[in-house]
This record gives C-alpha cells, sequence and structure tokens, in this order.
C-alpha cells in the first residue's frame, strides 16, 4: 500500500541552474543543499550510491520510481557515511520491508545529514538533463505547512548557479582516508554470500593473501577492497596524495587505482605518482578516475561529458575478445581517445556511445577500465578484471 507522502513530509522544491524548477516533499534533512545534477539508472542499490564517494557534490536522480523499498542496514555501504550532496526520487513507499532492514531511507538521509526530495517527475527531469546536458541544481527542504515562495525559489536558483562546475575540481583528496591502513575483510560475509564452485575460491571463507597489493583511495568504494581480498591480495590503502617512493616502501607487488569524484585533470599528485609507479614496472590496475588517471599519466587527456554515465546495464565491448558485457557505470569525465599515445591501446568501447571504456599499456604490465567491475550496484559480467589484474600480478 502506498500512501500520499503529501501531510506526511514537508515540502520541498528543486532548481535547477536554467531557471527549472520542480515542486516535491522534502524526505530527508532540513536545510539546502546544491551540486551538480545527475541521473542514474540502476534499478536498486540506493544505498551502495548514496555512500559511493565518487559521488562527492552531486544530487543523485534515480530514475528507478520506487526507492526505499527495502530499506536502509548497515552493510550495503560502499563508505561509512553518506558521500552524495542530495538525493532525488518520484516515489518513497512508505512501508519498507526486507529481513536485512534496520532502518527507513527517510530516517537514514535525516541521520546522515542528506537532503532529499521525493515527489519529482524523474523522468521529465532525466530527459532534461540528457537534452542539455548535466548542470547545477539545489534542493531546498521547507518546513512543514510552508509555501514556496518567489523568494526561495530565486534564492535557490541563484545557489545553483553559484555552485562550481565539476570541470577543475579536485575532490579526490577531500575524500580520501588520512591515514595508511590495512583492510581487514570485516563485512566478508555478507559482501561474498554464494560462489566457491570449481576450485574458485569460496565466500566466506578466510583467503590466505598470496600477494600485497597497495591501493590508493581517491574515493575508495569498500566493493573494491572486498573484490581484490577475495582473489588472495593483502590490501594496503594508502592517502590519494602518498608519493610514489613512500609506495615503494610498501614493498607492493600490484598498485590498484581507485575510482573518485571531481575531475581527474586536477589530480597531478596522483599523474606524478602513478607515471612513476608505472615507469617502475609494477603491475597497476585502475577503475574509473583510476583508470582515468592512468591515461592521464600515460600522456592522454580527459574531457567532460555532456552527461555521463551512471546506471547499471550499460554494454561494453571488449576488443580483444569482441565479448560485450553488461556493466555498472559512473562517470562524468573520459579518456579522449583521439589523445591516446602509441604506448596506450584501447581494450573496451561503450556501446551506448562509443566512448573509451577500457585502456592497456602496450609498454609495462598495467591497464585501466572506465566502469566498475566491482558492480555495487550492478551486473557481474566483467569482474573477470580482478583476475586479470591478480594474474599479471602473479606473472611478474
Ligand atoms: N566513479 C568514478 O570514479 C568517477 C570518476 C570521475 N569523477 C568522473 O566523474 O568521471
Amino acid at each position: 500500500m502506498l500512501l500520499s507522502l503529501k501531510g506526511v513530509f514537508p515540502p520541498a522544491i528543486l532548481a535547477l541552474a536554467d531557471g527549472t524548477v520542480f515542486l516535491g516533499h522534502s524526505i530527508g534533512a532540513a536545510g539546502s543543499t546544491a551540486g551538480e545534477v545527475v541521473f542514474n539508472t540502476a534499478m536498486t542499490g540506493y544505498q551502495e550510491i548514496l555512500t559511493d564517494p565518487s559521488y562527492c557534490q552531486q544530487i543523485v536522480t534515480l530514475t528507478y520510481p520506487h526507492i526505499g523499498n527495502y530499506g536502509v542496514n548497515g552493510e550495503d555501504i560502499e563508505a561509512d557515511k553518506v558521500h552524495a550532496a542530495g538525493l532525488i526520487i518520484k516515489d518513497l513507499p512508505l512501508l519498507a520491508s526486507n529481513f536485512r532492514m534496520t532502518g527507513t531511507l527517510a530516517d537514514y538521509l535525516a541521520r546522515q545529514n542528506t537532503v532529499a526530495i521525493a515527489g519529482i517527475d524523474t523522468r521529465k527531469l532525466t530527459r532534461h538533463l540528457r537534452t542539455h546536458g548535466a548542470q547545477n541544481g539545489c534542493i531546498v527542504a521547507l518546513a512543514q505547512g510552508a509555501q514556496p515562495t518567489h523568494g526561495v525559489i530565486d534564492g535557490a536558483i541563484a545557489a545553483a548557479k553559484a555552485t562550481p562546475s565539476m570541470a577543475g575540481l579536485d575532490l579526490a583528496r577531500a575524500v580520501s582516508v588520512r591515514q595508511t591502513y590495512e583492510w581487514t575483510q570485516t563485512e566478508w560475509r555478507l559482501a561474498n554470500l554464494g560462489g566457491g564452485a570449481n576450485g574458485k575460491p569460496g565466500y566466506g571463507v578466510q583467503i590466505t593473501p598470496r600477494l600485497h597489493v597497495v591501493a590508493y583511495d581517491f574515493g575508495v568504494k569498500k566493493n573494491i577492497l572486498r573484490m581484490l581480498a577475495s582473489r588472495g591480495a593483502r590490501v594496503t590503502v594508502v592517502p590519494a596524495q602518498t608519493s610514489a617512493a613512500d609506495v615503494r616502501k610498501l614493498q607492493p607487488d600490484g598498485i590498484f587505482l581507485s575510482n573518485g569524484p571531481g575531475d581527474p585533470e586536477p589530480c597531478d599528485y596522483a599523474i606524478a605518482a602513478t607515471r612513476e609507479l608505472i615507469d617502475a614496472g609494477i603491475p597497476t590496475f585502475g577503475i574509473c578516475l583510476g583508470h582515468q588517471i592512468l591515461a592521464l599519466a600515460s600522456g592522454a587527456s580527459t574531457f567532460k561529458m555532456k552527461f555521463g554515465h551512471h546506471g547499471a546495464n550499460h554494454p561494453v565491448k571488449d576488443l580483444d575478445t569482441g565479448r560485450v558485457s553488461i556493466t555498472s557505470q559512473n562517470h562524468g569525465f573520459a579518456v579522449d581517445e583521439k589523445t591516446l599515445p602509441a604506448n596506450l591501446r584501447p581494450t573496451h568501447v561503450s556501446l551506448f556511445d562509443g566512448t573509451l571504456q577500457g585502456l592497456a599499456r602496450t609498454d609495462r604490465p598495467a591497464f585501466c577500465f572506465q566502469g566498475h567491475p566491482e558492480a555495487s550496484p550492478g551486473p557481474h559480467d566483467i569482474g573477470y578484471l580482478f583476475d586479470r589484474f591478480i594474474a599479471l600480478v602473479e606473472k611478474k
């Protein structure tokens, strides 16, 4: 049974920088928030999406109409807090149910101080963003019974306009961990239910680490660390600005470059360190922002896309095998194919728009992927890239 949000939740507005305004209901924290409004087409995984550090300073619109159905829990998270700047949804079912649920989405958003709006025509909003490109927006939660005045609406449009563009923003170091730490597999069991057949690593059993991976945290998602650990890696996570020399002191067998928010280009510290580590011949694997940083470190350029890729059903072609994988995606920048140096080979391409999805160095054991092989949420088709990385490290 779906109850009306009216009378239960106070009113709220969403204003885009171009002056488009939507009315809805505040279902999260009081106050207001501004950021780049992007849409994600995944049908599930709202808690993983909210906690993905790559969404820092972005307000996420979920195109799937019912969000909150299965409540929230303490395990389906990619980081210890919500990183998205805000949430926009169509319908919040007032009854949530799941055997793992510990609370409701609305309570979680309020506790996490996340401003969120429901009752929005997310199809209309998504078509607007798709036609005109991602743009900044502002959500203002009003008091119960209050009306959105012209002053409030004008103020929200002005706040959206005043928010800096994502292009040129270095956010990786803002969300990165402050101290180096060893990944311990505390969430291991629930994250890896099932599997274990045909001599493959069993889920729910502790794997004795065979190799040491140093993972740069530019905003790393926990599921990536789980996937590395489940394949026999001892994982040391280091802050984004760790120098190549300090990483080498840790004697890594392999380097992992994580996903992360913002524009990859201003991350000069990461680009320089990556260049040095790759030149030293240490096997390296990058995902999403890590993919972009690996490309920049090799001499290619990146650009800001019109509205990016955010979803869990994007077809990507492996150029070596011809195999098409359905993948999870979340990026607003991409590597420019026209700028690839001779030693950087395209390995994967998006079948949505033809943009680059994967690269490999021809002269060093290094490769990267733009989408999310850890797929949280999403399909596991492209999970073989983790196996490829481990094989590359073991060959060394
Ligand atoms: N998920 C990510 O790592 C995103 C990378 C980068 N911030 C982009 O938007 O393209």
